[in-house]
């Protein structure tokens, strides 16, 4: 928490009719109740508190009619007649209040005062306070999926969601969306984007991935950049983007927020929170095919997705179905991976650290990310390639996955890839060769446990700007006639396999899994795009473990 700083206000208010010095300065508003007696008594609750200036919600000005005060339901309570006398006017103040595991609530106090002109005066400088903070939105553009989930999205919103939003005084043009990529094409072609100040969306990680094919396609056109081109650097988007939990993995939200809880996902709206962050882009043969923020996996996970499309009806329990067929069904596939590793960066998809509200990794490497581009404008002779070299791997994987963050989601609460970063111009490339299915289960269950997932001799990891996938069955003739070279003895093998599926690693076609949508091809080349879109959400706060010696009260 910041230092209190030059006060603006200091008064003596009452908080239900107990005298408190209360104060606001230009980051905080903290009330601290006045000492009759010197000592310390356990029972009574906390004697000061103190709410950041940029974490209130707004402040409102108690009504009062025929000696009763109005509730915040609505009902009316009448006032005591010691209060009557000289604390008649009263403001209450709604601020975010932290609860357990990441979650946000709005909490309010409602302070008395003895003369109506102060009463205004501390409205009005709250308010003036509010107002100066620039980067709090004011006008959103929300689009609900009424199908995402459980099909909550309309009822969250009108809920949960909608009633924050007006109390914060945020105005809203909400779009209920009438089919499949509806949010998408109006975010591209229609939408009048100079109106508002973000993008909200109500759904799960495939509404998500809507919005960001709208919004990142509208800006290149905007900016001429040609999508299609592999090799373009793309302009970044200005809008923020909101994420209100309703749909069926949202591991977008939980990994940028630390919960999937639609009440915190509108506070940090509301109080005007930003993220950076990665998107990869994928393309065929420089044809775009489409954006990626959290897992492009190809095997497991393709086929996991394409198997739970058909079950939709199930809702989020599909996925669980779909998973655990695929886990005996136990297909491999084979084919070339070739990756442009990470250089000059901090931080292994190894480290036992975390990516963390206000993440240095994410700073240094974002920086590092921005100041290379600069210097490839300047010397066009060489290329984003340039600085590292592409290195080859052949064989039978039973998933290929990339995940440009950690991917941490209700299922996995460390997720697929616990140190990526949401931020630093990279992704986690992970493979899992072919190995029993006991081994794969090992592999999978330490996604829900603390052991490491990739220390296991038939998992690597590799943090890398860009990779390619050709599936076996897509590379050339030279290319298969360098694997028999490379390696007659497994070519040998693999046909034996082919012509006997019973072996266990029967080859098949599997699809990429990209951000929970199926791709149309299977020979791909991705590419992370450092920062290019920005979300109302602050990373993962680190829980307060002790006294906090910054807080004024503590002092
Ligand atoms: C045995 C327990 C194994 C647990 C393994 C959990 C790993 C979970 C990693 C999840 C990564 C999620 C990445 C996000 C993907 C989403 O973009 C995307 C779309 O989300 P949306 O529907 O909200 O729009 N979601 C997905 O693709 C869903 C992936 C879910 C995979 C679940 C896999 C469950 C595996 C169960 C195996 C059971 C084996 C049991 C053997 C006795
Ligand atoms: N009105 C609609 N009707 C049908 N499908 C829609 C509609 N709006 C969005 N979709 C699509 O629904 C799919 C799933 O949405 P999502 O909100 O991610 O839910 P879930 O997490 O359950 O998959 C996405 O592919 C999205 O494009
Ligand atoms: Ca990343």
């Amino acid at each position: 928490m910041e230092r209190p700083g030059r006060l603006l206000l200091l008064s003596e208010l009452r908080v239900r009719n107990t005298a408190y010095d209360v104060s606001l300065s230009r980051s905080l508003l903290t009330w601290k109740r006045r000492v009759s007696s010197p000592v310390y008594h356990p029972f009574r609750p906390s004697v000061c508190h103190s709410v950041s200036v940029s974490e209130i919600i707004s402040v409102r000005e108690e009504e009062e009619e025929n000696g009763s005060r109005r509730r915040e339901d609505g009902s009316w309570k009448k006032i005591k007649e010691r209060e009557e006398k000289d604390y008649r006017q009263a403001f209450t103040v709604l601020y975010v209040e932290r609860c357990r595991q990441h979650r946000w609530r709005c909490a309010e106090v409602t302070f008395t005062c003895s003369d109506a002109a102060l009463c205004q005066h501390w409205i009005s400088s709250i308010r003036e306070q509010l107002a100066a903070i620039t980067s709090r939105p004011k006008h959103l553009l929300v689009y609900i999926n009424p199908y995402g989930g459980k099909r909550q999205g309309k009822r969250i919103y009108e809920q949960k969601v909608a009633p924050l939003f007006a109390l914060a005084g945020v105005s809203t043009h909400v779009i209920v969306t009438e089919f499949a990529n509806h949010a998408r094409d109006h975010l591209k072609m229609e939408a009048e984007l100079k109106k508002f100040d973000g993008v909200v969306c109500v759904g799960g990680d495939g509404m998500f991935s809507e919005i960001i094919h709208g919004l990142i396609w509208r800006t290149q056109i905007d900016n001429s950049v040609d999508p299609n081109c592999p090799d373009e650097t793309l302009s970044t988007c200005s809008l923020r983007i909101g994420i209100i939990p309703a749909g069926s993995t949202d591991c977008i939200c939980f990994a940028t927020v630390g919960t999937n809880d639609p009440v915190t996902s509108a506070l940090h709206i509301i109080v005007g929170d930003s993220q950076p962050m990665d998107v990869c882009s994928v393309h065929h043969n420089n044809t775009f095919l489409r954006y990626s923020v959290s897992l492009l996996g190809y095997g497991f996970y393709g086929d996991v997705l394409t198997d739970s499309e058909r079950k939709r009806w199930m809702g989020p329990a599909r996925y669980d179905l779909s998973g655990l067929k695929m886990f005996l069904t136990h297909h491999c596939y084979e084919g070339t991976v070739s990756y442009l590793p990470a250089r000059g960066i901090i931080g292994t998809p190894r480290d036992a650290a975390r990516c963390q509200s206000g993440c240095v990794v994410c700073q240094h490497n974002g920086r590092l990310h921005s100041e290379r581009a600069e210097r490839y404008e300047m010397d066009d002779t060489s290329d984003c390639e340039s600085d590292g070299e592409w290195r080859t791997i052949r064989g039978k994987f039973l998933a290929i996955n990339a995940a440009s963050m950690s991917c941490a989601c209700p299922r996995s609460p460390k997720g697929l890839s616990p140190a990526a970063h949401l931020a630093d111009g990279t992704t986690d490339l992970i493979l899992v060769r072919k190995c029993s299915r006991f081994d794969f289960l090992r592999h999978l269950l330490r996604h829900t446990s603390k052991d490491d997932q990739f220390d296991l001799t038939f998992v690597e990891v590799h943090r890398v700007r860009r990779f390619r996938f050709t599936p076996r069955h897509c590379q050339s003739d030279s290319e298969l006639e360098l694997d028999l070279q490379e390696n007659g003895k497994h070519q040998i093998f693999s046909q034996i396999c082919r012509d006997h599926p019973a072996c266990g690693c029967a080859p098949a076609y599997s699809s990429w899994n990209c951000d929970g949508e199926i791709l149309t091809h299977t020979a791909i080349d991705v590419r992370a795009h450092c920062q290019l879109i920005k979300l109302f959400a602050r990373g993962i706060e680190e829980p307060p473990v002790f006294e906090d010696l910054t807080n004024p009260c503590a002092i």
